[in-house]
């Protein structure tokens, strides 16, 4: 006989199936999507490698604003300037979160990364003492630096061409540490930088989708033990590298106490006021370099990319150049606004390749975007990618053409007029996390490119055979941000005078670098007195 009993079992067990069919299934409110399967949702088509071109392809067929299952989690990517304006610029309020990033957590002391924080009180703490030392003023200060490091630049493309790619990570790093930590690095193998590659490399490893297994999304996974939890080992590696790297950086700035204007002297001297222990401070200024260093390098590599597979921009900016500046000194920041073909190949690396293809956010409170729900709790992942590659949008997206910056100030086709909410700065992300060193990395980019373009002729490298290699704008590294892989280029000094304004400029900028060359190996200091020696004399002999 059936009892009451049975009959709650049964259907309890029925309850428990419909429950667990539905893990993975849209819900009707949410944006449209690729087709998802029970539990899985659309975990097993999830892109492991290239997901924003993925994500670009989904866009096309699913529209701006479309969902993916993960398992019963959810993710919205958006695709549109009008989505991204609207759901990362005007509901910043609720959409500043990041996504929970449980290796990051572990790696910097309960989330302590700053790019990657929650939205939250350590992040507006970092947050402040980020502004506080980044904010326009502060930037400004720091651009005679920028100026000296860019003519250490110039002279290593004018000495060792063949090392330009690694002479612009070179750069990158030797800014970001000389402003942050106030030592700067003469050398691509300088001790700090091998070690900053080091450990980014293993980090970014860690930190991409699919390196291991997803633990935000299934957080038991957390405790299992470490042989069956690969990750273990790395984060404490990581872990230990970050900090031998960051607070060996932090103790020297410290010990030195000598007053050259870097961000953590600042820091150190008004932490207790904004809030900061001594581990805010090492991971703050560690992330700075972090968010500041490749970032900045593979912007400059990739604008060396275009100009190398699109040479009629690299011609058109240099007619300019020399009609603006000549070639009786170099280019300074304030020319770039007497030249807007300039202006416009700057705006055209960003689109061409975002440094971010993908910003992850999170949604803190449910939102609404055209009659669809975004529910409190979804990762929402602008596809920077794919507002820059729409076809609809930009004219040949795939091209490397400034041009299309001289119609229209966000470079978007003639016929499309203007389209809601595009504005050309959107490779810096929006809303309360937009870049926090925007004006940093703007005059870097801008004094470094517009040097590049009149200092030098930028030609495709040649072959054992003599044969040109035709530049491929696809040899992308597999990474979180878009970095090129390296490449090379033939470089040559577009005259005499301007190799000689080059070696000048890198012999009078000596006393502004050496303000920052401390405790600095004796292999960094034989490089750099022949390198200045070697400058000197190519003047005399002129
Ligand atoms: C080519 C240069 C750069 C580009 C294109 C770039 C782009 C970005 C993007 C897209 C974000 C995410 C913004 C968002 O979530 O909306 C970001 C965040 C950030 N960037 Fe940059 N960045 C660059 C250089 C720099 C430099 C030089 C620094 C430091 C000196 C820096 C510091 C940061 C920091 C600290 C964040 C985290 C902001 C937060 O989460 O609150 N960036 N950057």
């Amino acid at each position: 006989m059936i009892s009451s009993t049975h009959v709650a079992a049964a259907l309890v067990l029925v309850y428990a199936i419909y429950r667990i069919a539905r893990i993975g299934k849209r819900e009707g409110y949410l944006p449209p999507g690729p087709p998802t399967v029970p539990i899985l949702g659309n975990i097993h088509i999830f892109p492991k490698t290239w997901a924003y071109l993925q994500f670009t392809t989904w866009a096309r067929e699913y529209g701006d604003c479309y969902s993916l299952k993960i398992g019963s989690g959810t993710m919205v990517v958006i695709s549109s300037a009008k989505a991204f304006n609207e759901i990362i610029d005007k509901n910043s309020a609720i959409t500043a979160d990041r996504p929970p990033n449980y290796f990051a957590d572990q790696v910097t002391s309960g989330g302590l990364n700053m790019v990657l924080a929650r939205y939250g009180d350590k992040w507006r703490t970092l947050r402040r003492g980020a502004h506080e030392v980044l904010n326009l003023a502060v930037a400004k200060t720091h651009r005679p630096l920028q100026d000296s490091e860019s003519s250490q630049l110039m002279y290593e493309l004018l000495t060792i061409p063949e090392k330009s790619f690694t002479s612009v990570q070179r750069f990158a790093s030797s800014v970001i540490l000389s402003v942050v930590f106030g030592k700067r690095a003469p050398q691509f193998t300088t001790k700090e930088v091998k070690a900053f590659f080091h450990v980014q490399h293993i980090w970014e490893y860690l930190l991409f989708p699919g390196s291991f297994a997803p633990v935000d999304y299934l957080p038991f996974l957390k405790y299992f033990p470490e042989p069956l939890a690969k990750w273990k080992p790395v984060v404490k590696e990581v872990r230990d590298l970050q900090r031998d790297l960051y607070f060996g950086l932090l103790d020297e700035t410290e010990r030195r106490k000598e007053d050259n204007g870097c961000y953590m002297e600042t820091i150190l001297e008004r932490s207790k006021e904004w809030g900061m222990d001594r581990e805010m401070i090492g991971y703050l200024g560690g992330v700075l370099m972090e968010a500041g260093s490749d970032t900045t390098s593979s912007y400059l590599n990739t604008l060396i990319l275009g100009i190398l597979a699109f040479p009629d921009a690299q011609r058109k900016a240099q007619e300019e150049i020399d009609r603006v500046v000549g070639s009786d000194r170099a280019p300074e920041y304030d020319d770039l606004e007497n030249m807007p073909y300039m202006q416009a190949l700057l705006k055209e690396t960003h689109r061409f390749r975002p440094n971010a293809p993908l910003i992850p956010r999170s949604a803190t409170e449910d939102l609404y975007y055209n009659g669809y729900k975004i529910p409190k709790g979804t990762d929402i992942i602008a596809n920077l990618w794919g507002i820059f590659h729409d076809p609809d949008v930009y004219e040949n997206p795939e091209w490397f053409w400034p041009d299309r910056f001289l119609d229209n100030d966000v470079g978007t086709k003639k016929e499309k007029g203007e389209v809601p909410g595009q504005r050309n700065d959107i490779a810096f992300g929006g809303g309360r996390r937009v870049c926090a060193g925007i004006h940093v990395a703007k005059y870097s980019l801008g004094v470094v490119a517009m040097n590049l373009l009149w200092a030098f002729s930028f030609t495709p490298a040649l072959d054992e055979n003599g044969n040109e290699i035709k530049p491929d704008i696809w040899d992308y590294a597999q990474a979180l941000g878009s970095a090129p892989n390296p490449f090379k280029a033939t470089i040559k000094p577009r005259s005499p005078q301007h190799a000689e304004i080059i070696r000048r400029r890198f012999v009078e900028a000596t006393p502004r670098l050496q303000a920052f060359e401390h405790e600095i190996s004796d292999e960094d200091r034989v490089v750099l007195d022949k390198m200045r020696a070697e400058a000197l004399q190519g003047l005399k002999g002129h």
